[in-house]
């Protein structure tokens, strides 16, 4: 079931200064929203603040109108999907002790775990053969949906993605976005994709929320963020603007 998560003047200081200030924000369930800014903008720090891996300095996250602090971060987060890139595999576990490893903390026994593994294949398209394989025998868009596929097991209701696509080609970030779109809907979940990359999110998010140093400073539907003429809004958008133009110039 798709989750709701509310955050209620999120604040976080890092090293002496403020990286995350006032956020509020609600995001209904069954959303998929992507989170975007600059570097530095604090967008990785929002993702860690919603599994629990940093707690704000003060305000809120109700996760299902629950408050999330009230929860151990290692239980919470066996519900919360997770995949990032460079959040690497487990080395010396094969794809399948991988993919399976939230069930087997969670008891699941041998059986259910193998049934799982192949099913969790089937839904990133890996062939079933790869549950035996070593993470180091993979490539980078063959390790990806090991990630995806790893953290959709413990089939959660919120799925957070940072930067899934970062340091893939450009055919196959493509193939990996339209899977996870694919599932997003499939899998009933409310997604957070954080993607530095303003093209993937316009073009796959149903709603986009732009981070500048900290503060929200916009949180629109991809038309609407088109024509917002905030700056920071502006300067994201500027250089996938002309390189789509120059395209379809090439193409008339
Ligand atoms: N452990 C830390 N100690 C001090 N400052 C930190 C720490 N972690 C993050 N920061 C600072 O917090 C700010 C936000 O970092 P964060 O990783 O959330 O940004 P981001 O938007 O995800 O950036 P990027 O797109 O480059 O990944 C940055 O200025 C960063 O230097």
């Amino acid at each position: 079931m798709a989750v709701t998560l509310e955050y209620e003047r999120i604040n976080i200081s890092r090293g002496g200064r403020p990286v995350l200030v006032d956020i509020d924000l609600v995001l209904p369930a069954g959303g998929l929203v992507a989170l975007t800014g600059a570097s530095g903008a604090g967008k990785t720090t929002l993702l860690r603040i919603t599994n629990r891996l940093l707690a704000p300095d003060s305000g809120r996250l109700l996760i299902d109108g629950a408050d999330a602090a009230n929860e151990p971060g290692p239980q919470l987060r066996r519900r919360i999907g997770y995949a990032a890139q460079g959040v690497g595999l487990f080395p010396h576990w094969t794809v399948g002790d991988n993919i399976a490893a939230v069930p087997w903390l969670n008891g699941m026994e041998r059986q259910g775990r193998d049934r799982l593994v192949l099913e969790m294949l089937d839904l990133v398209e890996l062939p079933q053969s790869f549950a035996s394989r070593m993470p180091a025998a993979l490539s980078g868009g063959q390790a990806s949906r090991v990630g995806l596929a790893r953290a959709l097991a413990a089939r959660p209701g919120l799925l957070l993605l940072d930067e899934p696509f970062a340091a893939l080609d450009p055919e196959t970030r493509n193939e990996l976005a339209d899977r996870i779109e694919a599932l997003h809907k499939a899998q009933g979940l409310t997604t957070l994709l954080v993607t530095h990359d303003l093209a993937d999110a316009l073009t796959r998010a149903t709603r986009i929320l732009v981070l500048d140093g900290g503060r929200l400073v916009a949180d629109a539907t991809p038309a609407a963020l088109v024509a917002d003429p905030h700056p920071a809004v502006q300067a994201l958008i500027a250089s996938p603007l002309d390189q789509a133009r120059r395209l379809v110039r090439l193409t008339e």
